[in-house]
């Protein structure tokens, strides 16, 4: 749309309205001294209505909306008057200072207060009434950070970096940012706050040479990464990332890098941040996971075993039977011997073949043996965790929970603070990536017991590593794959044919049966209407919203979930004068709706895959603010959470969701599309592990054909790892705790 740029001023006044707000992007209406009011848009970090701000910018005349004025800059002025300085220190910006500490301050230090913190940090607050020397260096830390942060943000974006990416790399360096960053731009491509690409950018804007070591060695790193992360790989081969840095380098420049440049970069990088070995290049830290991951591994297995006696076993299981009124097969009675005897072992088996009736004897026999002991339960989802606990009865947590998982990363429990249990069992394993694992079984003491559970057909973990079948493949870890599906014998349709999927062969539907339909369609619109009908049906049936989910392999098109989500609120919770709504973005939650947790947040006890229902959406008071915030409550499965403005980019609509996040949960009813213009997602785990979410009705709409051309392809993409031949390997056990 044409715009008239008018003139660059800078106007000074108080967010009066805030219009519209994605992330840091905002379009308020500013309120000025003089008291006129105008229209700003722009990038405004940590900006709320009620801010005191001086904006600087270009006024444009916009052929709809008029007079506006489109932000270069801003700049949060010191505040003088007293009720400025209350207002500033008591907002959400200042930590720990509320209303009446923020008067208290005022009361000593007058109206030179900002300015007299900034200049003599928590000294300053040596003498007010109420504030303890934490709570003082916290306040000044807070005050001095906010606007020594103005002035790097309005030096560096100057060069083209996005205020953000700033923010987030001075809170790690500080007051070194605007000099670290101006000598090389490429460290903000290191700490993954820009791609290579971004950085490349603005460090020609800075005018550094093409041929800068600083640009090479980024590369080198940025090329490293990307492999792995694409590809789910530990490592890439030397001569291929040197190939990929040298085409990434000389793309689009004559100033051109040779490969004996890239072989410095590589040579200077070994030990910082990548290692050498074989000619196999590893991130650092993948290769510090597989490494002592597969030393404490050998170190568990190396441990005394304690066994325990046959007979004994044979009378508790056969106990276990009579209770459950089943005859285990002789394969899951050997699993439960194993997991009893060894110190580490696998449990495998597709759907449906007695991992979990297993898990539910072990427990039973372990406790039996050794009452005191502390076993602990745990699979990488929320649901996954629920679905086993409710199955055993025995407590599970997610892998995240058990560890301690810190806000902001890092877990409590590590090799310095070992976990306490005598028993460790991890269920859904095939889900589990390396780092998680190495975490996991790093923490663990070495007297531990430790079963891991998994099918390995599903998809794999969706960070690098293939852990579960690494481990499976070394050939000194006892393991048994469980064969005999039991879940068909109760008539299943959904289970036998996964299995059939999983071998490879056509499914077959019986007619009357009512669990599994294939309703053809040969379209993409044609699909999307066939699943909002289904969706709508079962509901028509009484069927509850969280009963029913969509599960398709892509975001994107008529059939991702985002169109997908956005059809299915409009029918399923369409909008009424009743319904509370709440606007983010583009994206509409309203309540009633179905929605999605995208991380973990072990504060509130929700992770990443949770789904739940909104329960309610308002106004609510809130400890660290005077002025009441726009709250998103939600309850998931029985837990309820209120959400914040800020936490609304972490929910998704999950009306619909893709396959990958439905792994580790299942639902009663699962409607999903198979289609060809999904072309490149056909592959036969995909299918399985979609199929394996349902648990009473799976409804498979599409293309028969490209159904039959997913089962065919079993083309799964190789991960590069070292993690069996490690296990393998000799033990290492220098410099190991
Ligand atoms: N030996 C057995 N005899 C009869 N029924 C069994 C036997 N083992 C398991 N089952 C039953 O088969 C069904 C599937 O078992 P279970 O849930 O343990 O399998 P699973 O491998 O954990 O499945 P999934 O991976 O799909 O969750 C359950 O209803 C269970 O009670």
């Amino acid at each position: 749309m044409d715009v008239a740029i008018k003139e660059i001023c800078e106007l000074q006044g108080k967010i009066e309205k805030v219009i519209f707000q994605k992330d840091n992007f905002m379009i308020g209406v500013l309120m000025q001294e003089t008291g006129e009011s105008m229209t700003f848009k722009g990038t405004l970090i940590g900006i709320e209505k009620g801010d005191e701000i001086i904006l600087q910018g270009k006024t444009i005349q916009h052929p709809k909306f008029g007079q506006q004025l489109e932000v270069l800059k801003w700049e949060r002025p010191i505040p003088k008057t007293r009720d400025k300085i209350i207002d500033y220190l008591s907002s959400s910006f200042i930590k720990g200072c509320g209303e009446k500490q923020a008067k208290k301050i005022v009361d000593k230090l007058g109206e030179n207060a900002i300015q007299l913190i900034m200049e003599q940090g928590e000294s300053s607050l040596k003498y007010v009434n109420g504030i303890g020397d934490k709570k003082a260096l916290t306040i000044a830390n807070s005050v001095k950070s906010t606007y020594e942060l103005q002035e790097i943000v309005a030096d560096l974006s100057n060069y083209g970096m996005e205020p953000l990416s700033i923010i987030k790399y001075y809170e790690k360096y500080g007051s070194d940012s605007a000099d670290r960053l101006k000598r090389n731009p490429y460290e903000l491509s290191r700490e993954q706050l820009v791609t290579f690409p971004e950085a490349d950018n603005i460090a020609e804007r800075m005018g550094i040479p093409k041929t800068s070591f600083f640009r090479i060695e980024s590369c080198v790193e940025f090329t490293l990464s990307q492999l792995c992360f694409k590809h789910g790989h530990c490592f890439v081969y030397e001569g291929e990332l040197m190939d990929y840095t040298l085409k990434v380098l000389n793309q689009n420049t004559n100033e051109k890098v040779e490969l004996v440049d890239i072989q410095n970069a590589v040579f200077n990088l070994e030990e910082h941040s990548i290692i050498v070995e074989n000619q196999r290049v590893y991130p650092k830290e993948f290769f510090t996971y597989e490494y002592y991951l597969s030393e404490k591994v050998k170190q568990i297995l190396n441990t005394k075993k304690k066994t325990v006696k046959e007979k004994k076993v044979d009378t508790y299981i056969k106990e276990f039977q009579l209770k459950r009124g089943i005859t285990l097969a002789e394969e899951q009675k050997k699993a439960i011997k194993m997991a009893l005897n060894e110190n580490i072992s696998v449990l495998t088996g597709s759907a449906g073949t007695g991992k979990t009736t297993v898990v539910e004897a072990i427990l039973e026999i372990y406790q039996r043996f050794h009452p005191k002991h502390e076993i602990s339960l745990s699979a990488p989802t929320g649901r996954a965790s629920r679905k086993l606990e409710e199955s055993t009865g025995h407590t599970a947590k997610t892998n995240h929970r058990l560890l301690g998982y810190k806000q902001g990363g890092g877990f409590d429990h590590d090799h310095n603070n070992k976990l306490d249990h005598h028993f460790y069992i991890i269920d859904e394993m095939s889900m589990v990536d390396l780092q998680m694992s190495y975490s996991l079984l790093r923490a663990m003491p070495r007297q531990s017991k430790v079963l891991l559970i998994g099918d390995i057909h599903q998809l794999p973990s969706v960070n690098a590593g293939n852990v579960l079948k690494d481990i499976i493949e070394a050939n000194a870890v006892p393991r048994i794959q469980l064969e005999e599906i039991f879940r068909q014998a109760q008539g299943s349709q959904i289970i036998t044919n996964a299995n059939k999927v999983n071998k490879g062969q056509s499914i077959e539907l019986d007619a009357a049966k009512n669990d599994m339909y294939f309703i053809n369609k040969s379209e993409e619109s044609g699909i999307q209407d066939a699943i909002i009908k289904s969706t709508q049906r079962f509901r028509e049936l009484g069927h509850d919203l969280s009963d029913i989910l969509v599960l398709t392999p892509m975001k994107k098109g008529r059939i991702g979930t985002y169109e997908l989500n956005e059809r299915l609120q409009e029918v399923l919770n369409p909008p009424t004068p009743a319904k509370t709504e709440a606007l983010h973005g583009k994206r509409v939650f309203r309540l009633g709706d179905k929605v999605m947790q995208t991380v973990n947040d072990p504060d509130k006890g929700i992770y990443n895959g949770d789904i739940g229902i909104i329960t309610k959406i308002g106004k609510e008071n809130s400890e660290d603010s005077t002025r009441p915030k726009d709250v998103i409550t939600i309850n998931f499965q029985g837990k309820v959470t209120s959400h914040e403005k800020s936490e609304w980019k972490q929910l998704d609509l999950a009306y619909a969701i893709t396959i990958h996040k439905s792994q580790g949960g299942q639902s009663p009813i699962v409607i999903t599309p198979v289609s060809k213009s999904h072309y490149t997602m056909l592959k036969r785990n995909l299918i399985y592990t979609g199929m394996t979410r349902a648990e009473s009705k799976l409804i498979m709409i599409g293309q028969i054909s490209a159904l039959n051309y997913a089962i065919g392809n079993n083309d799964i993409m190789f991960r590069q790892t070292t993690l069996t031949e490690r296990i393998e390997g000799d033990t290492d056990m220098v410099n190991f705790r």
